[in-house]
């Protein structure tokens, strides 16, 4: 689908990845909604992006994780931009400790945003139709023996994602679905002080930072990131797609395919 002209909300992107793809998208001539539970960074971010980009972007606070706080960000896009035609859902975090934080933001509040936006964008709801994609990980591909909290709810995202994309209701939707599946990406959430914080297993904690400086000595910008959901936008053919984003390559991941006949 073109991106020019098109109303899109990007759930985390006061920062990280969530920027880099607002970015992108307003460079490609989208309107587009920030909604970020961080006022601070939101308010912060808005206001560089008004400068570069004039008034076709918003804040709006959001925990992606109160029904009350998504149907608000998705009437106040609509509101001022118009039907959303792309959702993006970025918001995450990474804490193997607090796990059930992890599982409510990484899994259920994609679910439920995706339950929401689709009330917006479906047309069988009177909306357009268009796409949405998932940040999801390398993590929801591969087991990662460091972060097996995090590879759960990645995991679990990824089969909601390529299960959504064969639903029955996908025609009366209009919608697509499609998962970027990045490997490390230089963020907050990947730096080492804040690995600290949400790894409580010194044991784990060392070979998650020592896996850092070698399966991962290179690790992506946040705009590597943004170019791939690009592409799931754009690309009207990509439905129920996992793109693993690597360095300098990306590569899709089909599921196996079990003959249950
Ligand atoms: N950094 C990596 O190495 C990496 C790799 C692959 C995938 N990802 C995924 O990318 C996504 C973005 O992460 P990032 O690396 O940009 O991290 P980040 O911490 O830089 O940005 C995350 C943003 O999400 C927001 N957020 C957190 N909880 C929220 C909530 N409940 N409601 C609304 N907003 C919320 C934060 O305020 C922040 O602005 C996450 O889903 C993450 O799992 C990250
Ligand atoms: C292939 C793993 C990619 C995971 C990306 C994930 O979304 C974010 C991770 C953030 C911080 C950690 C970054 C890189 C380390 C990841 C794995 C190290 C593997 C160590 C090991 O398995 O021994």
């Amino acid at each position: 689908m073109k991106i020019e002209g098109s109303v899109v909300i990007v759930t985390g992107g006061a920062q990280g990845i969530g920027k880099a793809i607002s970015k992108s998208l307003l460079t490609l001539g989208a309107k587009v909604c920030i909604a970020d539970v961080n006022n601070v960074e939101g308010d912060k971010t808005v206001k560089e992006l008004v400068d570069a980009y004039g008034n076709s972007v918003i804040f709006q606070q959001c925990d992606v994780t109160k029904d009350d706080d998504v149907r608000n960000a998705f009437k106040a896009t609509t509101d001022t931009f118009g039907d959303v035609t792309i959702t993006v859902n970025n918001a995450g975090i990474l804490d193997e400790i607090n796990f059930s934080r992890t599982i409510a933001v990484d899994l259920e509040a994609q679910i439920r945003c995706t339950m929401i936006a689709l009330e917006f964008m479906g047309r069988n709801n009177g909306g357009k139709g268009g796409t949405i994609v998932f940040n999801a990980s390398a993590a929801g591909i591969v087991p990662i023996g460091v972060m097996p909290v995090y590879a759960a709810v990645k995991h679990g995202l990824v089969g909601f994602v390529r299960s959504m994309a064969i639903s029955p209701r996908i025609e009366d939707w209009g919608v697509r679905f499609n998962a970027v599946c990045p490997i490390s990406v230089d963020t907050n959430l990947s730096r080492e002080e804040n690995l600290r914080k949400v790894v409580g297993d010194p044991v784990v904690l060392d070979q998650l930072l020592k896996g850092m400086k070698t399966a991962h000595s290179v690790i992506l910008k946040p705009s590597d990131v943004a170019e791939s959901v690009v592409k799931l936008i754009e690309d009207d053919s990509l439905n129920g797609k996992s793109l693993v984003v690597l360095e300098g390559k990306t590569i899709f991941v089909d599921p196996p395919v079990l003959d249950l006949q």
